[in-house]
Formats: C-alpha cells, structure tokens, sequence
C-alpha cells in the first residue's frame, strides 16, 4: 500500500524477487492444483502454425502461389512464422543481446529509465490495479519507437551504447517489412494493396516491447504473461533462441509455438480483426515460464495512427458476412482499459 492508502502501482522487479524471494509472491501464482501451463500440444508439422517464405510473398513470380496460404494462416490460427524476411541472424543476435545486456544491468542502473507509475513507458513491469490482480513473470522495456517524433528517449536505456542504434535499425528494417506483409494481406483479400496502410494513416505507431522472463520455481502455478489477444494491426515476435514459452489458442485447445531459427512469429492484432470484419483473427496467447532458463524476447506493435477511426473494410461488409464491428478509435488506449479489467478490449467494438 502506499501513503495514500491505495495500492502500490509500481511493484518490484521480477527479476529482483527471484534472487531474493524462496518462495513465488501470492500474486503471481493460480489455482493451488497445478494448472499444467506446459501441458500445452505441440503442432504437427502440416497441421501447425504455417511457415511463409516472405521471399516468395513479395517476389511476382511466386506471389500467386503464397497469397492463399497467407489468407488460411491468417484465417484459421491468425499468425505464422516468416522465413526469409531478409534480416541477417547475426543482426536477430544483436538486437537480442542488447535487451540481455540491458536486463544484466544493476537495478540502480535499469532505473534511470523506469516508467512513471501511472504510464508504460519504460522499463518496468505490470501496473498494480488491485490485490487480486494476478500478475505477470516477466520484467520490461515498453518504447514508443515511431514516428521519430514521437521518441521519449529519456526511456530508453543508454548502456549497453549500441542499444539506441540497434532498436533504430531494427525499427526501419520492421517498418518496412510491416508494409509488405499489410500489402500482401490486401491483397490476399483481393483489395487494393494499400488498403490496410491507408486505413493505418501516415503517421501510424509502432511500440517495442522487451520482455526478460526470469527462472520460475513454480511453472505449472505462474504465467510469464497471461492469455491476451494483442491491440496492434499486426505484431511481430522475436523469440527467444533457446526457450520456448509462447502458446497460442485455437480452436480451445493451446499450442506451443515452435522455435524456428530467425524465423519471426506473426501474429494479427484486434485492429486487423476489425478491419478485416473478422475474416482474419486476432489469436489469444500466453507466455509459460522455465524452472531453469530465463527467456527473453523481444515483441513490435504495429499500431494506426490514433487519430484514425477504425472500422471493417466496406469490400468486406455485404449480405453473406454482415458488419461485425463497431467503429474504434485510438483502440490502444480502449485495449489498456479493458485489460485493466480483465475484460476482453475487443468487446468494445463487437455488434
Ligand atoms: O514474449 C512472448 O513470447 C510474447 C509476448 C507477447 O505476447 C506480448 O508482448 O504481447
Ligand atoms: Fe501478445
């Protein structure tokens, strides 16, 4: 509790309990039975998560061949794993070490760039609202990484030198691959190719968001991060090259998602659920944790403009498929607000 009588929104770093705790916090933990995190199925090699070859997406001869498999991994599981999506794995190695660097840091050091209580960007961690919120394993470093106007730097860490320059890299190479894949979408839709972009303004967002998942003692009872559908248009997933821990929901059933080497996790947010009437889906997934390893990742939201109202393509409104969303804008503050709640945000637009 703080002075005020009310909760402490700020709480300590997770990493910080691991090395000072014997036993998990009550706040972390769920159901005293064991919940069976891990028990998760792992896909079959034809029936799993789909593996595109961006390559082939983009390149004209190819394209006529990949689009349908787009629209039925967006369609049915609503993500996929991109291969040659034509970033080097040793740059993949270096955006990875510079958040492990950055986690390794002392607490003193991680501190200069903290959030403010009341906002998410900047290293921390989940924003207590009550005590019987459960709260997430894992630490983070949450930045606003476009448009360049748009960059708090004071919250974004200085050492290890390199990690400023890195993200900006990593950002302009995500950037431009998110235009290829809205394009490939549209088209895969058999919309106009910048439809989705368009929809998405000029001056769309995209946010970073590091996560360092520390060691759990208690796998089966605590959540790296709980089952969530994302906010974004589309996400994209730098796993871990060694620890799995990603599952995704489909069909009632979880799934782990495979590590592929510098392969990239996509996945399609709730403003692409909307835009596309629901014909693409936003998957729900969670984060388990590892007794032994600690994992980290690194995650990139690709989000419209706020100013930007977003709705279901008219294209993909008619008799056979009707309107199945309301109007949202600025969804990423309507997400933060329902999530709080552990309300499902895209209830706020479903008719
Ligand atoms: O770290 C992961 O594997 C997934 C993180 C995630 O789902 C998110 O940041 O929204
Ligand atoms: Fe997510």
């Amino acid at each position: 509790m703080d002075e005020s009588g009310g909760v402490e929104k700020v709480g300590r770093a997770v990493q910080e309990l691991v090395l000072k705790a014997d036993n998990v916090p009550k706040n972390y933990m769920y159901d005293e039975g064991g919940c069976g995190f891990g028990d998760a199925l792992m896909p079959s090699e034809d029936d799993g998560i789909p593996v595109l070859d961006l390559l082939r997406l983009s390149s004209s001869s190819s394209a006529q061949q990949e689009l349908p498999k787009l629209h039925r991994a967006l369609h049915s599981w609503g993500c996929f794993q991109a291969i040659n999506h034509g970033m080097e794995s040793s740059f993949l190695d270096k955006v990875r070490e510079v958040s492990k660097q950055f986690f390794q840091l002392p607490t003193e050091e991680k501190k200069k760039c903290a959030r403010e209580p009341n906002d998410i960007e900047g290293y921390g961690n989940d924003t207590i609202y009550s005590e019987k919120q459960r709260l997430d394993w894992t630490d983070r470093v949450f930045l606003k990484v476009h448009p360049e106007d748009q960059r708090q730097f004071k919250f974004w860490p200085q050492s290890p030198n390199d990690f400023r320059s890195t993200v900006l890299q990593y950002t302009e190479s995500l950037r431009l691959l998110s235009e290829v894949i809205l394009k490939a979408m549209a088209k895969s839709l058999n919309l106009e190719e910048n439809c989705f972009l368009n929809e998405s303004g000029e001056r769309s967002n995209m946010f970073l968001r590091f996560c360092y998942y520390p060691p759990c003692q208690m796998p089966d009872h605590v959540l790296g991060f709980k089952p969530h559908a994302d906010g974004s248009t589309i996400t994209f997933l730098l796993q871990d090259k060694q620890v799995e821990g990603l599952q995704v929901l489909k069909d009632d059933q979880w799934f782990k998602v495979p590590i592929i080497p510098d392969a990239l996790f996509i996945n399609v947010g709730d403003q692409i659920e909307i835009m596309s009437n629901g014909i693409f889906r936003s998957p729900v997934h969670r984060v388990v944790v590892n007794k032994e390893k600690e994992r980290l990742t690194a995650a990139m939201f690709c989000t419209p403009d706020p100013e930007k109202v977003i709705k279901p393509l008219d294209m993909l409104v008619d008799e056979t498929r009707p309107l199945l969303y309301r109007p949202v804008k600025n969804y990423v503050e309507i997400f933060f607000q329902y999530y709080q709640q552990g309300k499902r945000p895209m209830e706020a637009s479903k008719i």
